[in-house]
């Protein structure tokens, strides 16, 4: 309880600071409408025992006139009401937009300082979901659950007043029939937390299975396979034992309340025999009678209200958890004080260096690098070659800084990669991923997002388009640069594997970075774009310092040097021609198995 106490408090505080003057205009409101409601059921008092005045009087003495102030001031009582209902609402939106901007920037700052490290680890994906999926609604809900808290407080207070007037036991009795239903309530919220966060992974391999189904990536070969109903077939398995258990859930919870609100009924109609019982021995007027029957069963609802905002809050505040612990997740680009970052070494003088460099992925500790050393120089191009898995697009990403190293340290010119300003290396480092994104937005912006920091330079998006050799695709558009590719929006124009390869390497090429690293990138290109890309990739690499990855021999070759990551996590390096003469070598015997494949 102490820590969902301490959970609504710190959201308390965010909603405050992002928003003071919506949220002061919200409180406003709130003691308006918390009072507005007692208002009106005075009022209604005071309409029927005046009416009842009226119709005893003689008929020659009846007035109508009398009651017309009262029903005025009822009107504007129940205008304000509605006013401060339709007022509340706007405020109400409006503030949502400003809480939600203010959690998805806490959020999206979060998520974009995190080590690549937790997308790839299966670990962290459910806490993920968990988080994005509460972080969307519960704040608000906490926010708007404490104001509703508070209205009702208001009115069941000036409520309690009039309450107390039939017996002070009435009070006494309706908590006594509203309570076990919270406490029913609180205890579900309980469970409800903890089947959620237990059965975290089977809700994500149901909205998991539903992607595959129904999204555009999926939709070739789940057709081409005929997987549909295999797939459909699973979605409902999973998803009726995932429905199952939560409604099992839920009818525990029905059958408690259920008995609980039987005895409550009971209750009630004790107490309203009760008014009914002192109206007949006329010590109260048929406007109390009025006013105490509606009064009871508002105060009821209101009770029943209140108790289900604080099993409410306190669902929400545990779900937080989610959200916190997310919140809590080691930001390890930010373990280096700005203070002391250094910037990216320009020009590069000696080059790239490995010292004793391990490395193993967080969620398997088997080495894919071990104690690797070797030096790239300054301005040289070489090519990483290695059988599948060998652990090139491993080396790509400790080159990023996506991984750091378990053991060891790259360096450049002497400082650790890590050291370096993330922002002054990113616009020193060009690369083309395995797996690049597909952008479905336009021709021109595919592009500018190689250096997306600065303003878009035409004259140099069309030179990188053209270096890559997409400009001829690109200006066939009928919008040209303009156009948006992909198929996910109208209007958009789709492109072949190869030519959006053409179109990644443009935006790679833009960006123009002091080193080169590019991972596969003509595994899509056909042999004439592939020979007139080779061709400019030794324009651009010349004087830069680049790491290919390739499988090609092509590409291959065209390296001032080779190295060979081999599977005992050693390496070989050598020229071309170095390593083709010696006939012990990995990557001659590479060629060799090769060539007789194909013979
Ligand atoms: N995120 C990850 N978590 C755990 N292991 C991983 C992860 N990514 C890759 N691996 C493992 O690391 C090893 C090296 O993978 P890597 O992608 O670097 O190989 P590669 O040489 O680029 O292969 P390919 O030629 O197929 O592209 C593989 O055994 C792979 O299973």
């Amino acid at each position: 309880m102490r820590k969902s106490f301490n959970h609504i408090k710190v959201i308390l505080g965010y909603v405050w600071s992002s928003s003071p003057v919506w949220s002061m205009a919200n409180g406003a409101l709130i003691v308006v409408r918390g009072i507005l409601p007692l208002m009106l059921l005075y009022l209604v008092k005071l309409l029927v025992d005046e009416i009842q005045f009226v119709a005893d009087l003689p008929v020659a003495e009846r007035d109508f006139d009398r009651i017309i102030p009262v029903l005025i001031f009822a009107g504007v009582v129940f205008l304000i009401n509605a006013l401060s209902a339709s007022a509340s609402l706007l405020v109400r939106e409006k503030q949502s937009y400003v809480i939600s901007d203010f959690f998805d920037k806490l959020i999206h700052n979060k998520i974009s300082g995190l080590d690549y490290g937790y997308f790839e680890h299966p670990d962290y994906q459910s806490l993920f979901y968990r988080a994005l999926n509460e972080a969307s609604f519960r704040p608000s809900r906490i926010f708007y659950g404490v104001m509703g808290l508070i209205q009702n407080l208001i009115t069941l207070t000036l409520m309690a007043g009039i309450l107390t007037q039939v017996h002070w036991a009435v009070l006494v009795i309706l908590l006594l029939i509203t309570a076990p239903v919270a406490l029913i309530r609180l205890r579900h919220s309980r469970k409800l937390f903890i089947y959620k966060r237990d059965n975290t992974r089977l809700e994500r391999t149901v909205n998991y299975y539903n992607r595959l189904i129904t999204a555009p990536d999926y939709a070739k070969e789940v057709r081409a396979f005929d997987l549909g109903s295999l797939f459909r077939e699973r979605y409902l398995k999973l998803k009726d034992q995932w429905r199952q258990s939560r409604f099992a859930l839920l009818l525990a919870q029905t059958r408690r309340e259920s008995l609980v609100q039987v005895l409550a009924a009971i209750a009630f109609f004790a107490v309203y025999g009760m008014i009914a019982y002192r109206a007949f021995e006329g010590e109260i007027t048929i406007g109390e009678v009025v006013l105490y029957f509606m009064a009871l069963q508002r105060g009821y609802s209101y009770l029943q209200e209140l108790l289900g905002r604080v099993a409410g809050l306190y669902e929400d505040s545990l779900f937080l958890d989610n959200l916190f612990e997310f919140l809590k997740l080691d930001e390890g680009r930010k373990t280096v004080a700005t203070t002391t970052m250094k910037s990216f070494p320009a020009p590069i003088r000696k080059g790239i260096e490995f010292r004793d460099v391990s490395f193993h992925y967080p969620s398997n500790n088997k080495w894919i690098l071990r104690n690797l050393n070797l030096t790239i120089g300054a301005g040289e191009t070489v090519a990483l070659v290695g059988a599948n898995g060998a652990g090139k697009s491993t080396l790509i990403k400790l080159l990023n800084c996506l991984y750091k190293p378990v053991e060891g340290d790259i360096t450049i010119d002497g400082v650790s990669l890590y050291d370096i300003d993330p922002k002054d290396r990113v616009a020193n480092v060009s690369v083309i991923f395995q797996d690049f994104i597909l952008y479905n937005v336009t021709a021109r912006e595919n592009i500018w997002f190689g250096k997306a920091g600065q303003p878009e330079d035409e004259a140099l998006i069309r030179k990188a388009a053209a270096d890559s050799g997409i400009d001829k695709v690109i200006e066939g558009f009928e919008k040209g640069y303009d156009t948006t590719l992909g198929v996910l929006f109208e209007g958009s124009r789709q492109m072949s594997p190869g030519q959006w390869q053409s179109l990644a390497l443009a935006r790679s090429f833009y960006n123009n970075g002091q080193i080169i690293l590019l991972d596969e990138p003509t595994s899509s290109l056909d042999a004439f774009m592939e020979a007139r890309l080779l061709k400019y990739i030794r324009t651009i690499t010349r004087g830069r310092t680049s790491v290919i990855v390739s499988h090609r021999l092509s590409t291959i070759r065209m390296a001032d040097r080779i190295i060979v990551l081999k599977d005992d996590n050693t390496v070989e390096t050598g020229t071309y021609d170095e390593l083709v003469a010696n006939p012990n070598s990995h990557f001659s015997n590479m060629l060799q198995t090769l060539s007789d494949a194909i013979r």
